[in-house]
């Protein structure tokens, strides 16, 4: 199957001399939720902008269904629809007018058939007729994204879609992107969660410094990154981790009053309990232990220096 969308050797450079993207490559398959992950500044909101053709690159080629995004860029961008970061929209519109203006904005037909659908298929039809300034911050992000969905794309780019959003909006939000899923829609997602990531993305591509450091499957990047890790606090400081306990890899913090274990959640047996077992067969006491999931942020690190 042909890539939906193919990236080959992008490069952008802003007029600043900053350098946003550093020869990126990456195909997205119809169909596929493909999750962009990176910390700040990594170039995720450039390389969107480009793919959409907001941002013009400095080198390479971006192709949409087969149409180039600058030779062909009104083919390209007619599949294509985006929900930035912010959302902006006007306060007193209504959500049809708003929804059915975005739509005009491509030049294409009036169809109340396909605005009423997108509404439904959002929860937003029983507030068609009420004014954007009147709804809560959910339905104000799904109101984005029927924006978007107004011209009929088969692609949907959604930049941050949970930003700053609670627990349960997040999770309204997933099921929303499922149900677009379900429709046929290809869905390109950037995020700093890793767990938004891990509950939506088929695919993973993690970005830093401009850079494409590496795409996977889901499940074979959360394997890679699903680390934590497990701190006793001794009763006593000892000089070095003893022999017996070698096998484990242990760490010991720097003023020698912990043991650092780091295990794979995912894996079947963490080794904790063997563990727990010869610490105390080494004689080594401990009086509290806790454990800590490595952050987003330290995985990118730990990423970048591999
Ligand atoms: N218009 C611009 N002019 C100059 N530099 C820019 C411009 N837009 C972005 N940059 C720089 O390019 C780099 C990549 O920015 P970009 O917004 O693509 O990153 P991002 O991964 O989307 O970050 P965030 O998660 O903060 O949105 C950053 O160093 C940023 O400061």
């Amino acid at each position: 199957m042909a890539p939906i969308i193919s990236v080959k050797n992008l490069s952008k450079t802003y007029g600043t001399g900053r350098k946003a993207l550093n020869g990126v490559s990456l195909d997205i398959m119809g169909g596929e939720i493909f999750a962009l992950l990176g910390p700040n500044g990594a170039g995720k909101t450039t390389l969107i902008g480009t793919i959409c053709g907001l941002v013009n690159p400095t080198g390479g080629t971006v192709t949409v269904d087969g149409h180039d995004i600058i030779t062909d860029y009104r083919a390209a961008r007619e599949l294509i629809g985006l929900v930035p970061q912010e959302l902006h929209t006007d306060a007193f519109e209504s959500v049809w007018d708003t929804v059915s203006f975005s739509r005009g904005l491509f030049g294409k037909p009036k169809n109340p058939a396909h605005i009423e659908k997108v509404l439904r298929d959002l929860s937003l039809w029983d507030r068609k007729d009420s004014k954007i300034i009147t709804l809560s911050g959910g339905m104000k992000r799904r109101v984005m994204i029927a924006k978007a969905l107004s011209h009929e794309p088969q692609i949907l780019f959604l930049d941050e879609p949970t930003a700053g959003v609670d627990v349960e909006l997040r999770k309204g939000m997933w099921e929303v992107v499922r149900a677009l899923k379900a429709t046929g829609v290809t869905i390109i997602l950037t995020t700093h969660y890793i767990e938004e990531a891990e509950e939506m993305a088929d695919r993973v591509g993690v970005i830093n410094h401009g850079e494409l450091i590496l795409v996977d499957e889901k499940s074979a990047l959360m394997q890679k990154l699903g680390k934590k890790q497990l701190k006793l606090h001794l009763d006593a400081p000892i000089d070095t981790v003893p022999p017996q306990l070698s096998a484990y890899d242990l760490a010991l913090s720097d003023d020698h009053n912990k043991l650092i274990y780091t295990y794979d959640t995912r894996a079947e047996h963490t080794g904790i309990t063997a563990l727990l077992g010869d610490i105390r067969a080494a004689g080594i006491r401990f009086h509290d232990l806790d454990t800590s999931q490595s952050s987003l942020e330290e995985i990118f690190v730990s990423l970048v220096r591999t």
